[in-house]
C-alpha cells in the first residue's frame, strides 16, 4: 500500500473510515491500508506509543485522541507545513487550540464527543417516571424499574450501564460523577490538586453502591462498546455513553429503535451542575511517515466539511465546523441537536493540557482508584487519600 491509516474500531467507526478510504484511493489512484486498533482508548495509546517511540513507517496516519496532542506532539508532523493556509477555517477555536502544540497543528480535528444520559422511553413511560435530574433520582429509577422488570419477567433487566472497565472510559465516567457534584473537580484549571473532597467522596460512594444493585458486576470490565450492547439489546433502563450510540440504538434492526431518549446527565444533588467530559479525535501525521504529503492529503479529505457532515448524518459523530451545527439537514436529522449545544456548554475537560506527556499517569492513577472503589476493594477514603498523594508526586516532577 501507498499509505497505510490507524483508525478506531468502535460501533460503525472502523466501516465508516474504510469507505471513505476507499473513496478517496478511487478518486487518486493511491492504494491505503486501513489497520484496525483495540476498543479501549488506553490500550490504543500503548500500542501507538510503542510505534512512534520505536520511528517505525509502518503507520502514516493516526487517529488521536482529544488528550494525546500534548504527549505524541513530538512523533507528529506540524500539519500547518503541508496543508493550505486556511486548513482550520471555520473549525471551532477550542479544537484548534486543543490540536496545535507550541504553534505546531499535530492532528486535524475530525469529530467531537461529550457523554450523554440514554433512557428507554417505554419504560419511564410504563411505569410513570421521569428522565432523573439527579444521580440520586436515576439511582432510585434505575432500581425501582429494575425490579418491576424482574418482576414481569426480564431476568436479565439492568438499571444502569456505563464504562466501569479500568481505562480511559472510567476517568471520563468517574469525572462527570465527581465534576456535577457541588465544588467537584479532579484538578481545577490552575492546576491545583482538589479531588480528596466531599463531592468525590459522595460521588464515589454513591457509584460504588450501583455496581451489583442496579448495574451487572460485569461492568467492571464494560468498555463502549459491552454497555450499548446490553442497552441495545433491551435489557437496560439508563446507559451513559457518546453520542455515536444514537445512530446504533436507532438503526434498522434494533430491538430499542424508537423507544430511547437522549438527556444530560444527572446532577450530583440539586445543587450539583451537569457534567459531561469532552471528547473527540482527530487525524495527525507521523513523523516517520515516508509520505508526508500524501498522507496529509488524505486526512484533508477525511476531515472536510463533506466527510463530517455525512458521518453526523449516517453515525451521529458530532463535527467540529462550526456552520454544520446550522445545516438543515443536520438539524432534521438529529433530534437532540438541539440539547447538544447545552451539554457541550457543560462539558468538562480532562486535565491533558495542564499534565501534557504526564497525563496517562494522571488518568491511570485516578481509573485505578475509581476501579478499586468500585469493586469493593479499596475504601473510598483511602483511595482518594491515595490519588491525592500520587497526583503530588507526579505534580512535583512538573507533571
Ligand atoms: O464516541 C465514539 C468514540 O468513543 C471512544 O472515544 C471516546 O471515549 C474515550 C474514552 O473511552 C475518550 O478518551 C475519547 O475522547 C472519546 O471520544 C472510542 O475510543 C473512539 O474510538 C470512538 O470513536
Amino acid at each position: 500500500a501507498d499509505l497505510t491509516i490507524s483508525c478506531g474500531a468502535v460501533g460503525a467507526e472502523l466501516q465508516l473510515c474504510k469507505e471513505a478510504v476507499e473513496a478517496w484511493s478511487k478518486q487518486t489512484g493511491n492504494n491505503v491500508e486501513v489497520v484496525s486498533t483495540p476498543n479501549s482508548a488506553t490500550e490504543r495509546l500503548s500500542f501507538y506509543q510503542q510505534i512512534l517511540s520505536a520511528q517505525s513507517t509502518d503507520i502514516d496516519i493516526i487517529q488521536i485522541d482529544m488528550v494525546w496532542p500534548g504527549m505524541l506532539a513530538k512523533h507528529l508532523m506540524d500539519l500547518r507545513e503541508v496543508l493550505p493556509a486556511n486548513a482550520t477555517q471555520g473549525y471551532f477555536q477550542a479544537q484548534v487550540d486543543n490540536a496545535t502544540v507550541n504553534g505546531r497543528l499535530v492532528t486535524m480535528p475530525w469529530f467531537t464527543d461529550s457523554g450523554l444520559l440514554y433512557y428507554r422511553k417505554d419504560l419511564l413511560e410504563k411505569y410513570n417516571k421521569q428522565v432523573p435530574q439527579t444521580w440520586e433520582e436515576m439511582t432510585t429509577t434505575a432500581r425501582e424499574v429494575q425490579q418491576a422488570e424482574r418482576t414481569a419477567g426480564n431476568p436479565n433487566a439492568w438499571g444502569y450501564v456505563f464504562q466501569g472497565r479500568a481505562y480511559e472510559g472510567l476517568t471520563c465516567n468517574a469525572l462527570e460523577w465527581i465534576s456535577s457534584q457541588p465544588e467537584g473537580g479532579l484538578v481545577n484549571p490552575q492546576g491545583d490538586i482538589v479531588v480528596n473532597s466531599p463531592a468525590s467522596r459522595a460521588a464515589l460512594t454513591l457509584a460504588k453502591s450501583w455496581v451489583g444493585d442496579i448495574s451487572p458486576r460485569g461492568v467492571l470490565n464494560y468498555t463502549e462498546e459491552e454497555g450499548r450492547g446490553v442497552f441495545q439489546s433491551g435489557n437496560a433502563l439508563f446507559m451513559r455513553n457518546w453520542p455515536y450510540v444514537w445512530a446504533l440504538v436507532q438503526s434498522q434492526g434494533s430491538v430499542v429503535k424508537d423507544k430511547v431518549g437522549v438527556a444530560p446527565l444527572p446532577r450530583g444533588g440539586t445543587t450539583g451542575t451537569h457534567a459531561s467530559t469532552l471528547g473527540g479525535w482527530g487525524l495527525a501525521v507521523s513523523r516517520y511517515s515516508a509520505h508526508p504529503e500524501l498522507a496529509a492529503q488524505l486526512v484533508s479529505y477525511l476531515t472536510s466539511a463533506q466527510q463530517q457532515k455525512h458521518r453526523a448524518l449516517s453515525a451521529a459523530y458530532n463535527p467540529v465546523i462550526e456552520s454544520l451545527y446550522q445545516d438543515p439537514e443536520l438539524l432534521a436529522a438529529m433530534p437532540y441537536y438541539s440539547q447538544l449545544h447545552s451539554i457541550l456548554n457543560d462539558g468538562v475537560m480532562r486535565p491533558a493540557s495542564i499534565t501534557a506527556d504526564r497525563y496517562p499517569r494522571v488518568s491511570n492513577a485516578f481509573f485505578d482508584r475509581v476501579h478499586g472503589v468500585l469493586a469493593g476493594e479499596l475504601p473510598v477514603d483511602q483511595a482518594l487519600a491515595e490519588l491525592e498523594s500520587e497526583l503530588t508526586r507526579i505534580k512535583r516532577r512538573n507533571w
